[in-house]
């Protein structure tokens, strides 16, 4: 054989070799795990500098754990609420994040989601994968990585998204394995809309806004609004310090309820330009400002920057409750929020202007919400 034809064919073999892997990863990464590896594939490996243990210029690392603020629901509900209104305002404005207490969700309707859900992940790669799409619409979507089309380094988790938006329309889509899957996600969705509805009302008042400028109550928008319910897996990893369960992001709606199973911890946030480790509370539900609550408060309360972590030993599950206006409404400043000292920080966005800002580019860190930014030049004090 000459030389070139050698090259030639060891080059076909590495192609070769690499499309066998890639179909391997966009399985998830459960079913790799399952074919028994040692170490993490290329494919999973971060850059040095984007590594969950490297400092680089813009975060440093503490290993350092952290008690969010602690907001008692029982006590929103109260007649004497001021102090915890004050703090519930605080946590909002400077940590982005908190965890709901008393919250009112049986734990036996967290513990069957919580249940149902790990048993869907022990479900044969066959019976998952019925529920793969890449239709951003589907009202049922199961998939790995962070967007399995575009990212070049995949992320060290696989999961399940529920659209719960009309329930009785998009449960029939849901997975009809385990059988008691669709049960549970439809009594802990509904009551997890709730509880969102009663902490929104809660946040409005906080910001001082009761009716919108046409006097309409605010929360009767809020009220047909979208939600969706993530169940995120994932796996022990053998090098949890070379990848991510899932890299830097802000959620992109209104609030996010999120339920850590088995209090295994994982989810780091951004906190005084560190990256810092959310203790997991028992009974507890962290709660966590997204970009449209940003946009629509005009800043006064921030989308944080959080990713997750890997454990070497323990799989780990997180159940979360995505919530925001309908996909067709437009989300805005509030214009009571706006004035001389105060002006709008943010251009109208909406659900599709998300979508192609997502499917036109790999979403990095919090870029949708840079992009909705006003440049301070050009800031303006103009209410619409
Ligand atoms: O697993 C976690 O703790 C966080 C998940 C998360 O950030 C998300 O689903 O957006
Ligand atoms: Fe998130």
């Amino acid at each position: 054989m000459s030389p070139a034809m050698s090259l030639a064919s060891i080059e076909t073999e590495i192609a070769e070799e690499l499309i066998q892997h890639e179909s391997l990863y966009q399985k998830g990464v459960k079913n790799l795990c399952e074919n028994g590896i040692t170490k993490v594939p290329k494919k999973y490996i971060l850059p040095i500098p984007d590594r969950p243990s490297s400092e680089n210029e813009d975060f440093s690392v503490v290993n350092s754990n952290i008690r969010l603020p602690t907001i008692d629901f029982a006590q929103l509900q109260s007649s004497n609420r001021s102090e915890v209104m004050a703090s519930l305002a605080k946590a909002c404005e400077e940590y982005g994040f908190f965890q709901l207490i008393n919250h009112g969700i049986a734990s036996d309707v967290i513990s069957h989601m919580s249940d149902a859900s790990k048993r869907f992940f022990e479900l044969p790669y066959e019976e998952r994968s019925k529920y793969m799409s890449n239709d951003m619409f589907s009202p049922v979507r199961y998939g790995t990585s962070f967007n399995q089309n575009k990212d070049g380094v995949f992320c060290w988790r696989d999961f399940l998204k529920l659209s719960c938006n009309p329930p009785e329309e998009m449960r029939p889509y849901w997975p009809a394995s385990p059988v008691d899957l669709r049960q549970a996600a439809e009594t802990y969705s509904k009551q997890a809309k709730f509880l969102y509805l009663m902490l929104v009302e809660a946040i409005l008042e906080s910001l001082g806004l009761v009716n919108n400028v046409e006097g309409e109550n605010y929360l009767d928008e809020f009220e047909d609004g979208s939600q969706l319910m993530v169940v995120n897996h994932y796996p022990p990893c053998p090098e949890p310090d070379l990848t991510l369960g899932i890299p830097p992001h802000s959620d992109y709606g209104f609030l996010t309820l999120l339920h850590q199973v088995d209090d295994v911890k994982g989810l780091q946030i951004q906190y005084q330009g560190k990256w810092v480790t959310v203790e997991p509370l028992a009974n507890s539900l962290v709660v966590n400002v997204g970009d449209h609550l940003e946009i629509f408060s005009n800043g006064k309360y921030k989308s944080v920057l959080h990713r997750v972590r890997v454990n070497p030993s323990r799989p780990r599950t997180s159940i979360a409750s995505l919530h925001s206006v309908s996909h067709n409404r437009v989300i805005r400043p509030s214009p009571q929020l706006i004035n001389e000292a105060n002006p709008r920080r943010y251009r109208d966005t909406d659900f599709a202007t998300f979508l192609e800002y997502v499917s036109s580019c790999e979403p990095k860190a919090k870029n949708f919400l840079e992009s909705r930014k006003i440049d301070k030049g050009k800031m303006k004090y103009t209410k619409s």
